[in-house]
């Protein structure tokens, strides 16, 4: 079975968000099940810099179903974990920018990376082709539109549904597409061209990153204005968690941390957290330290957070953030650190070296978001020894349970309801347990989870065997 994925992010080679991760390992995962996995991403400016030999091919992509030609020249290197190619798709014109989404134009290049997609589908012949997030929704677009016996089927993976590509009409009219699509609301929400919602209209299935999530989005508090398009696609959507890297992500061998360890020892742990209080200039102490690692963003939780932080400094505790997005929330914890030098750390970059040492050095791990596809901070924090505190929405549901203290079942803390008191007692639930002999349990307990790929990427090949066999989704079922 050929399947061809495409994404604007693939780690290592261009990375802003959990998305890069998932394209970045799933593709060896599924290999190892016996799929022939290619993929295609556009040739961001920062690939350069990330991939290690990148060929030039004789290949050139026109994206002749648009009103205007943009050529895409096509390079060719290879993901180093299980040897998987990847297809570099180049304008220069159209991606402008050194960062993946800086471009002085993204609905163009979106439009224009999805038609060039759409040519070198005809060319690769893959039996499916699988596409994640808005930025490639409109490949299922131009394979409907313009297919034959011969075009494959598609599946649109949807990591992030708070983001759903919408621009001008202008844009829908570029797309030399036919009329009939706008007037029949195929492709448009609120008068706007809608990359995201064209890509679920178009494609054989959808799926997304975990069974709640999957569930929460055919409810009108978490559907963002698609639940009834989606709950109509019935069996058609599908939830897969996301794994992570158990060989790349591993405290016994990561060369990114100051000391390994592993379920049966873990002082290397300890190391850990001292080395990481020092670097960040905290006091060295046994007190909890508490990591957070994340676009700083509304979906993160971070206004209920920013209710009760002041709260959780009268409490023996040291708190490391690391990341970058909305200036006010950037704001709020440099104000945070400058008023609590020696507890608060607020690192505002994107540093995965960093990121690593938080995972393994601190002691628990906090994310309160909104809503959460998956989530994979959790995961890696989880792997490293790290006790997640979240809240229980969407694919942090399905990876971490409460702490029973009679049981001694559960690997981390969490709450439900979206309020700032409910997120203050479940950290102080878990800074108790820290002071319990119940501690390192829990700790082994979230060591124990297994939030390896192996299921997930049996579970994809599984979903794509029965795309194989259904039939074509018509456009307006
Ligand atoms: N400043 C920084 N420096 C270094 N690394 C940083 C960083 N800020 C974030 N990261 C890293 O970026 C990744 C974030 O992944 P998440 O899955 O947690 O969230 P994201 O919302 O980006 O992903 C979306 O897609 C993924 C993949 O499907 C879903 O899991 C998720 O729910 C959905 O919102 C992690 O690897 C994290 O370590």
């Amino acid at each position: 079975m050929k399947v061809l994925m495409v994404s604007y992010e693939v780690y290592p080679l261009a990375k802003v968000g959990g998305l890069a991760d998932v394209v970045g390992s799933l593709p060896e995962y599924l290999k190892k099940q016996g799929i022939d996995v290619q993929i295609a991403m556009p040739y961001h400016r920062v690939v350069d810099a990330k991939a290690k030999t990148i060929e030039k091919t004789e290949l050139v992509l026109n994206t002749e179903k648009l009103k205007e030609n943009y050529p895409f020249e096509v390079y060719k290197t290879y993901l180093e974990a299980g040897d998987i190619p990847v297809f570099l798709l180049k304008n220069d014109r159209l991606i402008d920018s050194d960062d993946v989404y800086g471009g002085s134009d993204l609905a163009l290049q979106a439009l224009g990376f999805s038609s060039a997609v759409f040519q070198l589908v005809k060319i690769l012949n893959p039996d499916i082709v699988h596409c994640n997030d808005w930025q490639t929704g409109m490949v299922p677009v131009f394979l409907k539109t313009f297919m034959n016996e011969e075009t494959p089927k598609t599946l649109l993976t949807i990591h992030n549904l708070g983001y759903q590509g919408t621009f001008d009409r202008y844009y829908y009219e570029l797309s030399g597409l036919p009329e009939i699509y706008w007037e029949k609301g195929y492709v448009s929400t609120g008068g706007m061209f809608n990359f995201l919602k064209s890509g679920i209209v178009f494609s054989d299935f959808v799926s997304t990153v975990s069974p709640s999530y999957a569930e929460e989005i055919k409810t009108e508090e978490y559907g963002m204005g698609l639940n009834t398009l989606l709950l109509r696609l019935g069996e058609r959507l599908v939830g897969i968690i996301n794994g992570i890297d158990y060989s790349e992500y591993d405290p016994a061998t990561d060369k990114r941390i100051p000391a390994n360890f592993c379920l049966e020892d873990l002082s290397g742990k300890k190391e850990c957290k001292k080395v990481l209080q020092e670097e960040l200039g905290l006091a060295c102490s046994e007190k909890p330290l508490i990591g957070l690692i994340s676009r700083l963003v509304d979906q993160k939780g971070l206004d209920i957070l920013a209710q009760v932080t002041e709260d959780l400094m009268k409490h023996d505790l040291q708190l490391v953030i690391l990341g970058t997005g909305e200036e006010r929330y950037e704001k709020m914890f440099k104000m945070l650190a400058a008023k609590f030098p020696g507890k608060v750390s607020a690192n505002i970059t994107f540093d995965i070296n960093l990121a690593q040492k938080i995972y393994a050095g601190s002691d628990m791990f906090l994310m309160p978001s909104k809503y959460e596809p998956c989530g994979l901070g959790q995961m890696f924090a989880m792997r490293y020894g790290t006790v997640p505190i979240v809240r229980f929405t969407g694919g942090l549901k399905d990876t971490v349970k409460e702490f029973n203290f009679e049981t001694e079942e559960g690997n981390g803390f969490g709450f439900y309801e979206y309020e700032s008191i409910k997120l203050k007692e479940a950290i102080e639930r878990a800074l108790r347990a820290y002071n319990s002999e119940k501690w390192s349990t829990i700790v082994k307990n979230a060591m124990k989870t297994d939030c390896s790929w192996e299921k997930s990427a049996g579970e994809y090949k599984k979903l794509y065997k029965r795309i194989l066999k259904s039939e074509r989704r018509p456009i307006d079922a």
